[in-house]
């Protein structure tokens, strides 16, 4: 197995009483393409901000690259590598694309003039070139998913976490997404996204890690997760694995 950019040992955390995730430990190997699961208020999004220096755990280690990152702020582990994207996307509405993505390239430019160069190359790999130079605000929402994107992958992470960038789309547009997802990482970055979009899991993801109730259930490819009982069970409710099977059987 390729060596693990980010392990999770034990990571816990909880809000007042409410243990959102409880006890996580896991491997995302260098170079992959992985998903996290699970049904709503399964403490994916909680995870990913342990995990990017959001959030502190109140338990466990986390380790990028090698070092121990646990409670580390996310400044600085964006210039260590790793960045997340927003569920709910918030770009500078009156700046343009160009400048938008810029915002990301200055974690390592400095100059302006760079920033500005750089944030073309990014729109080039997300299919918003053509977009430069008009407002974020005149954005379509897909628009707006590719703009998150390129803001993160402007940062030059070595480990990008997604969340959700494919919702709120339709068939299509999410068609369209896919091939941008496995380029970025085919050209080396290792993702880690949070998906709802079965489909885009299936097209894409290697490994998958379902989280139900703050804690890991089942992990594999995405054909044996989906296979999995107990993950059944955490998407449809007590017994529906044993119904389904019912169903499934032959009169
Ligand atoms: N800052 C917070 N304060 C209190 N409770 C929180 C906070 N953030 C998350 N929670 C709770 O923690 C649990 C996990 O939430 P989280 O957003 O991580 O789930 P999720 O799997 O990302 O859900 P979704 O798929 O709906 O986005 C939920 O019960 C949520 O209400």
């Amino acid at each position: 197995m390729a060596k693990a950019l980010l392990a999770l040992d034990g990571v816990s955390r909880s809000f007042g009483g409410l243990q959102a995730v409880r006890d996580v430990t896991l491997e995302v190997p260098a170079g992959s393409l992985a998903a996290l699961i699970g049904p709503n208020g399964a403490g994916k999004t909680t995870l990913f901000a342990l995990m990017s220096g959001f959030l502190k755990p109140d338990r466990g280690r986390i380790r990028f690259a090698g070092e121990d990152i646990t409670g580390r702020e996310p400044h600085r582990n964006a210039l260590a590598g790793m960045t997340r994207t927003f569920q709910i996307v918030q770009p500078f509405a009156q700046q343009t694309v160009r400048q938008n993505i810029a915002v990301g390239a200055h974690l390592r430019l400095a100059s302006r003039r760079a920033a500005l160069e750089h944030a073309e190359i990014v729109a080039q790999r997300v299919g918003l070139a053509p977009h430069l130079d008009k407002p974020a605000a005149d954005l379509t929402v897909a628009g707006r998913k590719r703009l998150e994107l390129a803001r993160a992958l402007a940062t030059g992470p070595r480990l990008l976490l997604l969340d959700e960038v494919l919702a709120g789309l339709n068939p299509t547009e999410i068609a369209d997404m896919i091939p941008v997802v496995r380029d970025i990482n085919a050209g080396g970055v290792t993702v880690l996204m949070i998906e709802h979009v079965m489909q885009a899991v299936m097209n894409l993801a290697g490994h998958v890690w379902v989280l139900a109730q703050g804690q890991l259930i089942a992990q594999g490819t995405p054909g044996e997760v989906t296979r999995d009982e107990r993950v059944i069970e955490a998407y449809l409710g007590h017994g529906a694995a044993a119904r389904l099977r019912a169903q499934e059987a032959p009169a």
